[in-house]
């Protein structure tokens, strides 16, 4: 008698990912394939929508045949993606007519520019800021610089979708346009409050109607995969965005839980219970999930360079030859030696949003070696949370402990110095796969496999909790110097700015 399983799609920036849950949540199969990263011009980031489908599917099928293998039969699928990366296609066809356009891309920075002279408090409807992070000006754009694309979108042949959207497009053979809530609250289109998409907004930022998905909960019936596409025919239950999945996984279900990720950057989310808070502090409102006909809100902080600040050791400029020797270089000195990084090599996001601010290093002497810069570059992404965390503080948000996870939270030494700067616990799961995990219990949801959100909470145990352990009064000079830093930076960028202008 086979055992029963769930699916997790995880499409994420770099890679797309299928992994294979018990019921229990131990990963019984998993596949991963990295894919093509297109930068055609300065600032802009663009995927093959037909990379990212080809490989979603070979992955699907290999993690698939390993659970059967194992005696395991999937329930349902859940998916989870990179969130506001934004396709148009051809409802005939299902091509998209552009590149999918991914939200590290800035080439909308001038729409958005023009845009600032109108005055429309989009923080009150849908949560966000007016940033070439989010969906709606890439979709204006597309349907601006593609030959015919507005006249074809106003007469109903264009649909336009996140990546979840677009999957679920072709898993189902083009039956279904939809989207969830946390999904469309990454759109700049979708009114918070409402959960719906908001006229007002199509209309500022130039989006059609017609071409917009169906907004569903994050646990609902997203149809059915195609016949003929994997073994059998699944349905789809689950859908978030890959935040907001990990905010599931790591069971963060009432107000003042708390979750950060750490991957190329950091994304922290704190559920605020069901009615969406606003920030004085520069940080995001966003949709934490909908499930059982019932909303959860989340205020999220997201800096945009945390691990690919390794990445920059290791490719950039070669201190290292791979990410785990941090750990190993950050315990060979006692402190940085005055070495501060603020890795701001795409800007600065949550609280400072400062686009123009570029990557600075300060407090460099004779004495400074490889180590110095690795434990600098390591330290910057605890004190870019103590940031985030502080002005959750201020927002009036309690926070008791965070709970953390993504490719650098294997990283002891990270955890550890987390706990010092943040002086709170650190704690780790055990399946450190939580946005997968999230979309999984989604779809666990939907089908019945969990009869509610309690269940879950028992069942991905703690790894290890790191507790603080620095002097107050060491802490107090690390935030300082810090600071000063970040201030330095931006000094510098807004200075440079005028000069150029002049
Ligand atoms: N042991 C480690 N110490 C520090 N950073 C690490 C370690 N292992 C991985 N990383 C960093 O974590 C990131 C990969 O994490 P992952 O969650 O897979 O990211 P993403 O989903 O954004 O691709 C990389 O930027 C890498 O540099
Ligand atoms: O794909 P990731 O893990 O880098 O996450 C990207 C975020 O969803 C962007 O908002």
């Amino acid at each position: 008698m086979p055992q029963n399983a769930l699916l997790a799609i995880d499409q994420g920036t770099t890679s797309s990912r299928a992994i294979v849950f018990s019921e229990n949540a131990e990963i019984i199969a998993s596949s991963q394939l990295e894919f093509t990263q297109f930068y055609p011009n300065d600032g802009w980031v663009e995927h093959d929508p037909e990379e990212i489908w080809s490989t979603t599917l070979t992955v699907c099928k290999d993690a698939i045949a390993i659970a059967q293998e194992a005696g395991y039969l999937i329930k349902s699928i859940g998916i989870t993606n990179q969130r506001e990366t934004t396709v148009v296609w051809d409802r005939k066809t299902g091509k998209a007519i552009y590149n999918a356009i991914v939200w590290q891309d800035r080439r909308t920075a001038d729409i958005c520019a023009k845009l600032s002279s109108k005055n429309i408090d989009l923080s009150s409807r849908s949560g966000l800021r007016l940033d070439p992070y989010f969906s709606a000006t890439k979709i204006a754009w597309i349907l601006d610089n593609v030959e015919g694309a507005r006249q074809r979108a106003s007469a109903g042949d264009l649909a336009f979708g996140t990546i979840d959207t677009f999957l679920i497009w072709r898993l189902t053979g083009g039956v279904v346009h939809a989207t969830d809530t946390t999904n469309a609250s990454r759109t700049n289109l979708m009114n918070l409050h409402t959960l719906a998409w908001d006229d007002e907004l199509l209309s500022l930022f130039n989006v059609p109607a017609a071409v917009l998905p169906e907004i569903k909960q994050s646990e609902d019936d997203f149809g059915t995969t195609a016949d003929g596409l994997l073994d059998q025919r699944y349905p789809i239950g689950g859908v978030a965005g890959d935040q907001q999945a990990a905010l599931i996984g790591q069971c963060c279900f009432t107000p003042g839980t708390l979750k950060s990720t750490y991957g190329t950057g950091c994304f922290a989310l704190v559920n605020t219970g069901e009615t969406p808070l606003r920030s004085s502090n520069q940080l995001l409102t966003t949709v934490g999930y909908s499930i059982n006909g019932k909303t959860s809100y989340a205020l999220e902080g997201s800096i945009f360079i945390a691990g690919a600040a390794v990445q920059w050791l290791r490719d950039g400029i070669k201190v290292i030859d791979n990410a785990k020797q941090t750990k190993a270089l950050a315990e060979t000195v006692e402190d940085s030696h005055g070495v501060v990084l603020v890795p701001a090599f795409a800007g600065l996001g949550a609280p400072h949003w400062d686009p123009h601010a570029r990557g600075s290093v300060f407090g460099l002497t004779r004495g400074t070696t490889e180590a110095h810069l690795a434990r600098a570059a390591l330290e910057s992404v605890c004190y870019q949370t103590h940031d985030l965390l502080n002005a959750m503080q201020q927002d009036g948000i309690e926070v008791a402990s965070i709970r953390v996870d993504g490719g650098m939270v294997a990283n002891n030494w990270v955890c550890q110095y987390l706990a010092d700067i943040l002086n709170i616990d650190v704690v780790r799961p055990q399946v450190m796969e939580t946005t997968a995990l999230g979309a999984a219990y989604l779809a666990g949801l939907h089908c019945g496999l969990y009869k509610d959100l309690t269940q879950l909470t028992a069942q991905n145990p703690i790894d290890k909790t790191f507790e603080a352990s620095m002097s107050s009064e060491q802490r107090s000079k690390s935030i300082t110097r810090w600071k000063a830093a970040v201030d330095a930076t931006r000094l510098f960028a807004q200075t440079a700015q005028q000069a150029e202008t002049q």
